[in-house]
């Protein structure tokens, strides 16, 4: 049997159609589970080698099932990331017309991205939530809503037609994808890499969220998200999902990581993978002093002044 990868099922989400783009997928079983939870427990069993989740739209931001699932629990890693654009189609049993559709269903992170459009056009439908858009297809073609926000290529899969296609409120929406394995050795840097942490603050005090920024900031480290989730212990205890440019092996990655290491209570590596918006010709030139080589050398003086050879 060959090694598997589960994905948020079932057949027909948007997250199968983003996994199919990754090449290793062809060599893989792609399974499909009912929730990211449980593709993700699917990885911490070991029944799958790699699970492939959302985890960020750009019209809503974190897919919080997701940030939570990697902040606690059993330490997992991402290895690869995904950007599809996402428009909706409005999918129905052939015949219904739209002012047949009372109730109406998508997985929640799709709301955000077909508000004004059901605002238009359905403003007297209920809403209720799915745990996927598939999954939401699939309950029309049982009868339980009239209508499910999908991909159009969902229809035909579970028997239903496409009543209005191209929905999207905002133009260009993107949902990242990453494929999440047990922890191990990330894969080399490429050059247009990015690096995944959980950060958790030793204590409350003024300028604790700015400590934590400074340590990429010094070092040249732009970052490109942060996303604070509840820890669970009460009102107002916070950590934080950052994603950095660089890669671990970078030694301003590295001083940074080690800085925040130094200063918080907990710091969970996530990864260092490869960036999937950009390729290594369009990475930004590195602000001066934070290459590789200016850390080595500026290691390499301070270790001549401890010997009193500068
Ligand atoms: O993959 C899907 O179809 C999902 O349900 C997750 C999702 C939700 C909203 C936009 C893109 C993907």
């Amino acid at each position: 049997m060959p090694a598997s990868y589960a994905y948020l099922g079932p057949e027909g989400t948007f997250t199968e159609v983003a996994l199919r783009t990754l090449p290793e997928a062809a060599t893989r079983e792609l399974i499909p589970y009912v929730s990211v939870q449980s593709a993700l427990d699917a990885v911490r069993t070991g029944e799958a080698e790699a699970a492939f989740v959302p985890i960020e739209n750009s019209v809503e931001g974190g897919i919080t099932t997701t940030l939570d699932e990697l902040v606690a629990g059993a330490p997992l890693m991402i290895y690869r990331e995904v950007l599809l654009s996402i428009t909706f189609a409005l999918l129905v049993k052939p015949g219904t017309r739209l002012s047949d559709i009372k109730t109406v269903t998508a997985h929640p992170a799709a709301q955000p991205q077909v508000r004004n459009w059901l605002r238009a056009n359905l403003p007297n439908a209920v809403w209720e939530s799915a745990a996927s858009n598939a999954d939401g297809a699939r309950l029309v073609q049982e009868g339980r809503y009239d209508a499910a926000f999908a991909g159009e290529f969902a229809a035909a899969r579970y028997g239903l037609e496409p009543l209005e296609t191209g929905i999207h409120d905002a133009e260009n929406a993107q949902t990242r994808f990453v494929l999440v394995g047990r922890p191990a050795r990330p894969a080399a840097p490429t050059g247009a890499d990015k690096t995944s942490v959980v950060l958790r603050q030793r204590d409350d005090h003024p300028g604790g969220l700015r400590d934590l920024l400074g340590e990429f900031a010094t070092r040249g480290i732009n970052l490109m998200l942060l996303q604070s989730r509840p820890t669970g212990a009460g009102i107002g205890n916070y950590c934080f999902c950052v994603d950095a440019e660089g890669h671990i092996s970078d030694r301003r990655v590295a001083e940074a990581l080690m800085g925040l290491k130094r200063i918080c209570l907990e710091v969970r590596f996530l990864g260092s993978y490869p960036r999937a918006d950009i390729g290594v010709e369009e990475v930004r030139a590195l602000p001066r002093g934070t290459s590789d080589g200016e850390f080595v050398e500026a290691a390499d003086w301070v270790a001549r002044c401890q010997d009193g050879r500068f």
